[in-house]
């Protein structure tokens, strides 16, 4: 079995993709706002049960068909394309920050800034933040390395705390290759002083072999 990595969408489509693709972008950046108003305000409770009816109303409109658990979106490619409800790169998630990816000669280099929504310390990020942000750049750079595959093993070494609202800096890149396991690193640091390592990691990912493939991602398309 030979899984390609995605491909760009077929032209026919392609407009009505971009057009979905802006509105899910642009729904998530709205929600991203209301996650950060809602952790930070200081209004009152009459406020907060005002709101929360509002909110409940406009839940109410997302009617339709519901994507099913193992399915992927059409606005995605898997792997290895756009995954526009990634808790981590994801423009259509009030959970990602969301990180902007871009290839180097050496991995991939990922840019966010977090929010109090993502915090850990007073001030500061939180640890798992920290996981998932490493996880997803080293993960994604197995798959642009051409070798995809889960996370078996993550180690993570918290040298300071990263601060919030500030430009972070996280690379991810593959070390070495053993058969079906890949290894790999990842650093965050902040943009302006990529310099001093506040957090790095370890990691092993495993490509699953064809049937556990199939098993594990029915709605993935496979090229004969
Ligand atoms: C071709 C398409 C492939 C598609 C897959 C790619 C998808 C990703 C693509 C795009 C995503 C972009 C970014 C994502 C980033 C985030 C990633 C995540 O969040 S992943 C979710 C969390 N991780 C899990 O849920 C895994 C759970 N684990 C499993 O399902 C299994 O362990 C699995 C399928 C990964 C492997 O199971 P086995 O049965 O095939 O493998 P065994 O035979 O146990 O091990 C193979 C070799 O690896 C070693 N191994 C196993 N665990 C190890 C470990 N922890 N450390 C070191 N080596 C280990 C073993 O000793 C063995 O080595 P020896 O061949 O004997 O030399």
């Amino acid at each position: 079995m030979h899984i390609p990595l995605a491909e760009p969408p077929a032209a026919a489509g392609a407009e009505h993709l971009e057009q979905q693709q802006a509105a899910i972008t642009r729904l998530g950046h709205e929600l991203r706002a209301l996650v950060e108003a809602t952790v930070r305000t200081a209004a009152s409770a009459d406020t907060l049960h005002r709101v929360a009816d509002g909110v409940r109303h406009v839940t109410g409109q997302l009617t339709g068909r519901r994507r099913a658990r193992t399915e992927i979106p059409e606005v995605d490619g898997f792997p290895g394309g756009p995954r526009m409800y990634s808790p981590v790169v994801g423009a259509g998630s009030p959970l990602a920050p969301p990180v902007r990816i871009t290839p180097t000669d050496d991995g991939l280099i990922g840019h966010c800034t977090l929010g109090i929504a993502h915090e850990g310390p007073p001030g500061y990020g939180h640890g798992g933040m920290s996981a998932m942000l490493l996880d997803e750049l080293m993960g994604q750079a197995c798959t642009a390395a051409g070798t995809p595959g889960l996370t078996v093993s993550l180690q993570m070494r918290y040298h300071q705390p990263i601060p919030l609202e500030t430009p972070l800096r996280i690379v991810g890149r593959v070390t070495g290759t053993d058969k079906r396991k890949i290894f790999a690193a990842g650093t965050i640091t902040t943009q302006a002083d990529p310099s001093t390592d506040l957090v790095t990691a370890d990691a092993v990912f495993i490509t699953p072999d064809p049937d556990r493939t199939r098993a594990l991602f029915p709605g993935l398309e496979e090229e004969a």
